[in-house]
């Protein structure tokens, strides 16, 4: 704390700033809603401001400059508008806590020290000239995240200021008042870190733009990597880094840089709205946000039921006794594998040769043009033409084929049958639809002028005068004409969607004799269980069905045969909980999102899928997507979610002797408990929870090993009178406080003030690839750690815990 003198001061000028604030916010306030009222009057009044005359060339150009000049009007009143809210919106949200932190530097060379109070936005004086608060965004704000007092440095766009740190003091500011001043010597103060961890959990995630630390400010602000890896333990503020990252980026790039090119993949729908407040807290509009899953489902379209990456771990956590299991398994980890993006190449280039797959353009039961021919077709043009550019010249030709075949098609006797039953209103619309047709694609009929000269007749008289009859032949073509357009539309949207290349015939090609894969490959080795995995592949191929561990090497395929889809409009991707995406994912990232950078956090102790990615090691696949020269690597080991004693015993869960540091917050050792069976464990897990929640911890979470378990640990919770439980599946969108239960793996990347693991006998965490998802769940809790068994105790924590 500060002396009494230097408290006084402080409160001055806490004082000072607050009423410039209140002052400035009531001077903006009329401003901002007159703008409002002079946007809205403008764009009512659009069009009577603009004289539309297009009588003459003349004419017609004063009134498009006309538009124009309203236009760039509006769009200028509009673009003020939204400046001038988001000021006043700033000065609104700095107006109760207008500050967290203060240094003191002197420049060298300057004989001033000058005082920067820092907080969430940017605050300068009246005359525009001194700042009051600075952004802590800015590069000078940065000193107070790098350094203690004593020499320091700071870097600018102009090059490395250097001086000394006289000073850094922290505040805790609530409702305009002076709460707490702390002045520290060391990293950013334990003391407000102490106050902002030791609080509750939120039903979702807060900024930490007041306690960031020193490492992970480095990540937030490194502006040089194309490909930035993050490999931090449980809790250690991967996610927390990646959002105030996004937010950093908007403003040190906000002339260039929008929140729509930032995607964020986020591991689970529910983590979505989880994170969904921390920009907006710090003034920011939210990056968009998916999962790979949306993803895929939009490559591959909506032919294809994939699996989800949940239903795929429910698969491999339960089904251990079926006798696939084996087999999928392997498939599972193979299908991830650089190997099998490597035999996808190859099968590339053998295709190049031959192999490819067609399907035939049908037409009312029959082969219009026979997949054979296409085949022949494909395979006439020169083999140097890479597949995708012949997959072009090969869609020109089929839809050339389409107007020979189409004109072919007018005499065929289903046209005459199908004129025959035109009825009178029938023939009147066919009439309309052909004018308006003509009147739309000038080119589409090649006897118009006759046709109109037709229609002016057969206006205003009786259908069947003699007139409109002179024409009935030419009618009668344009309506066969008309009638076989309309069924040879799908067939050329077909073409153009590149229907015709059977994309599932060619995956399951690979799924056969391990020799006859080799060769298609170019000597890729099948993996073990390979005739199992093929039956297993074709079976779900056959019913339109896609296992999780496909749908990514067959997108792959399909784009290499078909090209590469691309979005240039987005210039970062973020990946949270980065372990669990296979390499082939990553190769996706980086050929979809050419002018991206990339921004990978994860935690490989946090790896519950089989397909895994280690982010950090030496040969790690990461680290080669875009070379060594071009990517960072960070490691984050301090944990601040959890107490140290949860730290302490979550990270001997680990095999390996991981190095991870408690952040120094005691609470309660956690607490193994062993029942007897017969319903003593539920009963005993619904008491606990009702004196948790006694205790007044707002978020509680039962977590489970699987969906199965969760709904039975809900149904007996339920029957114990536990009333305010809520079942949270991969299906539930938003999180909420209270009690939930939950699925280890859909609990990723949340916290709980207090986390009950429902059942951790030897039973049902007993094998050693569990291990992590034990590891997962265990270390969502923030304050209280409650592991309950009737039986023997998993293997993982024999030997930790006190056995109670
Ligand atoms: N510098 C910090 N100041 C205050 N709180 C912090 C800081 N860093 C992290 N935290 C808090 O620690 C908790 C864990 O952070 P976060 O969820 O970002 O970690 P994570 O590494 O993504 O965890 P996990 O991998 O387990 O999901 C959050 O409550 C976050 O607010």
């Amino acid at each position: 704390m500060i002396d009494a003198k230097d408290w006084d001061q402080e409160r001055k000028r806490l004082k000072r700033v607050t009423d410039q604030l209140r002052s400035r916010i009531g001077e903006l306030e009329p401003e901002v809603s007159g703008l409002h009222d002079q946007v809205s009057e403008l764009r009512k009044r659009f069009w009577e401001e603009v004289t539309v005359n297009t009588s003459t060339q003349e004419d017609f150009e004063e009134t498009f400059y006309s538009i124009k000049q309203q236009d760039a009007l509006l769009s200028e009143r509009e673009r003020s508008h939204r400046q001038r809210k988001q000021h006043w919106k700033n000065l609104n949200r700095l107006l109760p806590s207008p500050y967290f932190g203060r240094i003191d530097f002197q420049e060298a060379g300057q004989s001033a020290d000058e005082q920067v109070y820092i907080g969430v936005s940017s605050f300068a004086d009246t005359d525009g000239l001194s700042f009051l608060i600075y952004d802590w965004r800015t590069p000078i704000a940065s000193l107070y995240y790098d350094h203690s007092p004593g020499a320091a440095a700071y870097e600018t766009p102009g090059g490395t200021v250097e001086g000394r740190m006289k000073l850094k003091r922290q505040y805790q500011i609530r409702s305009g008042q002076l709460q707490h001043v702390f002045d520290t010597s060391l990293t950013i103060g334990d003391e407000l870190l102490q106050q902002v961890l030791g609080k509750g959990a939120d039903a979702q995630m807060k900024s930490i733009v007041a306690t960031i630390q020193k490492e992970q400010n480095a990540i937030i602000r490194n502006d040089s990597s194309r490909m930035l890896i993050v490999q931090g333990a449980a809790g250690s503020g991967k996610t927390s880094a990646a959002l105030q990252r996004v937010a950093y980026l908007l403003y040190t790039h906000r002339e260039r840089l929008r929140a729509d090119q930032i995607v964020l993949f986020s591991p689970n729908p529910m983590f979505n709205s989880y994170v969904s407040t921390v920009l907006p807290e710090l003034g920011e509009e939210n990056m968009q946000q998916t999962t790979f899953q949306e993803y895929l489902e939009y490559g591959l379209g909506a032919a294809w039921r994939l699996e989800d990456p949940f239903d795929q771990i429910e698969y491999t956590l339960t089904a251990e006794s079926e006798p696939e299991y084996e087999a999928r398994l392997s498939g599972i980890r193979y299908k991830a594998s650089e190997a099998y993006r490597d035999a996808i190449q190859g099968y590339a280039q053998w295709l190049g040769g031959e192999g490819m797959q067609f399907s035939g353009i049908r037409f009312r039961g029959r082969d219009l043009i026979g997949a054979g021919e296409i085949y022949s077709q494909f395979y006439s043009y020169d083999a140097s033409i890479r597949l995708p550019n012949r997959i072009v010249l090969l869609q020109e030709w089929l839809l050339r084929s389409l107007d020979l075949l189409e004109r072919k098609e007018q005499e065929a006797a289903w046209v005459q049958d199908e004129l025959d039953y035109l009825d009178t209103d029938q023939y009147a619309a066919a009439y309309s639809e052909l004018l308006g047709k003509y009147q739309r694609e000038q080119p589409v009929f090649d006897f118009t002028a006759e046709y109109i000269e037709a229609y002016g007749d057969f206006q205003g008289e009786e259908r069947g005068e003699e007139n409109v009859f002179d024409y009935a032949e030419q009618e009668e073509e344009l309506l066969r004409r008309m009638i076989v357009k309309k069924q040879f539309k799908p067939l050329r949207r077909k073409v153009k969607r590149l229907k015709f290349v059977d994309v599932k015939g060619l995956y399951a090609q690979l799924f056969g004799e391990e020799a006859a894969y080799r060769k298609m490959t170019g000597g890729a080795e099948a993996p073990e269980h390979w005739p199992e995995i093929c039956r297993q592949t074709r079976n779900k191929l056959d019913g339109g069905e896609l296992f999780h561990e496909d749908a990514t090497p067959l997108l792959y395929l399909k784009e290499l045969v078909e090209g590469v889809r691309t979005n240039t409009e987005v210039r970062h991707v973020f990946v949270d909980e980065g372990q669990d995406y296979s390499q082939f994912q990553y190769e996706f990232l980086k050929r979809l999102f050419p002018r991206a950078r990339m921004t990978v956090l994860g935690d490989f102790g946090q790896a519950i899928f089989a397909h895994s990615t280690n982010l950090h090691a030496a040969d790690s696949p990461l680290i080669r997507l875009y070379g060594e020269a071009e990517t960072s690597l960070y490691h984050l080991d301090r944990s601040y979610r959890s107490t140290r004693e949860i730290v302490e015993f979550t990270k001997a869960l680990l095999p390996g002797g991981e190095r991870i540091l408690p952040f120094e917050r005691s609470g309660g050792m956690p607490l193994l408990t062993k029942t007897g069976g017969g319903g003593q464990r539920v009963a005993r897990i619904a008491a606990d929870l009702a004196k948790l929640e006694a205790e007044g911890l707002a978020a509680i979470a039962v977590i489970t090993k699987t969906a199965a378990e969760s709904r039975e640990a809900y149904e007996e919770l339920m029957a114990q009178g536990c009333g305010e439980l809520r079942l949270v599946t991969k299906a539930t969108l938003t999180f909420e406080k209270g009690i939930v239960v939950i699925p280890a793996y859909l609990a990723k990347g949340i916290e709980f003030d207090a986390v009950l693991i429902y059942d951790a006998s030897a039973e049902v965490y007993g094998r050693e690839s569990e291990r992590k998802l034990f590891y997962t769940a265990c270390t969502r809790a923030m304050h209280r750690l409650l592991i309950y068994t009737t039986g023997e105790w998993t293997p993982y924590i024999q030997g930790i815990g006190p056995d109670k």
